[in-house]
Order: C-alpha cells, then sequence, then structure tokens
C-alpha cells in the first residue's frame, strides 16, 4: 500500500532536515509538510505544504482526508527553556496536539504515529549514569512533565485502541542547517556559530554539565529506523532511551579547538542550569540496541569537524 506521510512541525529543527530525508524515501508528492509558518526553501520547493495550527484537530483531520496520509510525525512541542516562562501554554500545545494525532490513529484515519519524547521526562531523583530504559521519573520541568504524560497516553493508546505509535527520548540534538527551537541544549549548536562568528562563546549551561547529545543525521536514521522496523520488534510503547554522545561545554570546546586553536569559552550559567541539572548525563539505550538495531555513527570529533565545515559554507566564511 502507497503510505502518505503528514509532517507536523516541519518548519522546526527536526523538522526540516526529516521531511528531506522522507521525501528521498517516499517521493517528494508524498510527504506533506506543515507548520503554523513557512518551512525551509528546500521543503517549500520539493514537494507540498500545508499550513496547520496543531492546536486545530479539525484542521489536521483535513489535510489527512484531503491528501489521504497514512502516517503521522508530530513534531510539534514548546521545548524547555520556553515552557518554562509559559508553563499552561506549554502544557496546553503539547499535550491538546498529541491528542488530536492519537485519536486520529484510533478512529481508523491514519494508521502510524511518530511523537518524540525527550530526556526531559527524566527528573532529578533519575539515576544520571546510564539511565535505564525503566526508572524513576519525575521530572521537574513543565515540557518534562508532558514528555513524561505524553509516553503514558502513548501506551494507553497502544494498549487499549491498538494504536501503533512509536516514540524516542532524544537527547539535545545538534545541526547546521535549522536552528534549534528554544531548548537547555541550544549551547551545543550556537557554540558552533559563535565559534565561526567570533572566535568565542559564552556558555549559558555551566563547566561540567554533562548531557546527552547526538548530531543530526544519527537522529533522523533513528527516526526513521523505527518506524520503519516491523510493529512485533517495537516492544516500548512508552518512548525508547536514545544514547549517541554525552559531553559537557568544555568537551566542545576542546573538540573545536583541534581546529580553531585560538576558541575561547568561558560560563555565564543562568535559569537554564537548574533545568540541565535535572537531566541525566549519559543514557542506556540498550532496549533500542536489541530490540529494532539502533547504532549511533558520529563521535564528538566527527560532529564537530562536519559541522564546522558546513556552517563555515553556510555563513558565507
Ligand atoms: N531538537 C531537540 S534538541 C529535541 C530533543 C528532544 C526532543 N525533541 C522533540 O522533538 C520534536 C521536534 O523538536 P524541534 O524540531 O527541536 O522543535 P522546534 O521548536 O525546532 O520546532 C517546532 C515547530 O513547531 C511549530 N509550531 C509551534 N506551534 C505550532 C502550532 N500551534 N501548530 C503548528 N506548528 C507549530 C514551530 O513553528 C516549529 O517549526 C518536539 O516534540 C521536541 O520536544 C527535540
Ligand atoms: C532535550 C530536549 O528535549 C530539548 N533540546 C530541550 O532542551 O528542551
Amino acid at each position: 500500500m502507497k503510505e502518505v506521510i503528514l509532517v507536523l512541525g516541519a518548519s522546526g529543527q527536526i523538522g526540516t532536515e526529516l521531511v528531506m530525508n522522507l521525501r528521498e524515501t517516499y517521493g517528494n508528492a508524498n510527504v506533506v509538510a506543515s507548520d503554523i509558518k513557512d518551512a525551509h526553501p528546500d521543503v517549500m520547493e520539493s514537494g507540498p505544504f500545508e499550513e496547520i495550527n496543531v492546536m486545530d484537530g479539525n484542521r489536521i483531520a483535513e489535510v489527512v482526508k484531503k491528501h489521504g496520509v497514512t502516517q503521522v510525525y508530530h513534531l510539534v512541542a514548546m521545548l524547555s527553556a520556553t515552557a518554562e516562562r509559559m508553563p499552561e501554554k506549554g502544557w496546553a500545545l503539547n499535550m491538546d496536539s498529541l491528542f488530536h494525532v492519537l485519536n486520529l490513529a484510533k478512529d481508523g484515519a491514519i494508521k502510524k504515529v511518530y511523537w518524540p519524547s525527550s530526556i526531559a521526562c527524566f527528573g532529578p531523583n533519575t539515576p544520571k549514569m546510564n539511565t535505564p530504559q525503566e526508572t524513576i521519573m519525575e521530572p521537574s520541568t513543565v515540557y518534562g512533565i508532558s514528555k513524561q504524560a505524553g509516553e503514558q497516553w502513548c501506551n494507553y493508546y497502544f494498549n487499549k485502541y491498538n494504536v501503533d505509535v512509536r516514540s524516542i527520548r532524544y537527547p539535545g540534538i545538534i545541526s547546521w542547517k535549522s536552528e534549534p527551537g528554544g531548548g537547555t541544549t541550544d549551547y551545543a549548536v550556537e557554540i558552533y556559530y559563535e565559534a565561526l562568528k567570533q572566535g568565542k562563546y559564552t556558555s549559558f549551561l555551566d563547566k561540567g554539565t554533562m548531557l546527552p547529545m547526538m548530531y543530526m543525521p544519527d537522529a533522523i536514521r533513528a527516526t526513521v529506523g523505527l518506524m520503519d522496523a516491523p510493529a512485533d520488534q517495537v516492544k516500548v510503547r512508552t518512548s525508547y532511551n536514545l544514547a549517541g554522545i554525552s559531553f559537557a561545554p568544555e568537551h566542545v570546546a576542546e573538540s573545536i579547538q583541534k581546529i580553531m586553536p585560538d576558541f575561547k569559552l568561558d560560563f555565564a550559567p543562568d535559569f537554564r542550569q537548574a533545568i540541565a541539572d535535572s537531566w541525566p548525563s549519559i543514557i542506556d539505550d540498550s532496549r533500542a540496541r536489541e530490540d529494532w538495531g539502533w547504532k549511533h555513527e558520529f563521535d564528538l570529533d566527527r560532529m564537530t569537524e562536519d559541522m564546522l565545515t558546513n556552517l563555515k559554507v553556510k555563513l558565507g566564511l
């Protein structure tokens, strides 16, 4: 059967690159990008785009019907730092939109759903090192609470209504093509821009703040790998732990200094430090590796080399 995919949040950091990857696999016409704002020109020019506000469930249903959509990748969310500033709005966006999509699947309008969770679903009482798949989850941020609740709803819709919903707990994601949208891990993208523009960077997370991270190509491969896996291999229906690399700001600086020896890093932690302090440092993703064959490719130095090479061209330097 022909698959037609709708990506909600296609103008965001992950959506921009995921749409282009899915269009290569499924054909440009079969991947409908959508967002409340225009997407990257590559996305706008290579296939269909529909303006959708995900708070409007009828509009999502209308687009699903119009294009004969079979799968939805729901990437819209208010990220951790922004949601701490507007908790109720963050909660409403993250939860109401998930229900709109899960209910479409429950009613048989679509066959498969992808919805990302985050390392933010864990909290200060979770073991920080080798954080297990199943462990204490007491998130202390609005974003984290919405991700933990969302995971439980996904699991509920799978068990109760047989909805084929799949999910990954993404770590912080680093990319050059699209910029991050208001998270606590955004420093790990900004540092590369500022290294090239200014030769220095002031990190809003402190020295020693080790967090799980991943380069975008690995995150896209993981997403597509999970969605392509046979349903009986997808044994976790809350959300899978996923790991790539873990590092602190000074480790990125050391990696940049291998290519730009004069690069300088200093620290001015702000409100995002408390958020980062509540998250794990290193994640155990053995379930994803066992169940559907996940394996990361990029280490820190390889990522740094690729980021700096591509950003140089992007910034015209
Ligand atoms: N990117 C990182 S580091 C990361 C890590 C962990 C989990 N996630 C999750 O992955 C998903 C995508 O994240 P991202 O790409 O970084 O987010 P990003 O903020 O970059 O993109 C979200 C997109 O949603 C769009 N949007 C906002 N409100 C609405 C609305 N009402 N209707 C339609 N579109 C709207 C917005 O315009 C933006 O293009 C989210 O669920 C995140 O929670 C991301
Ligand atoms: C970790 C993740 O979910 C996102 N980058 C955030 O900081 O909000």
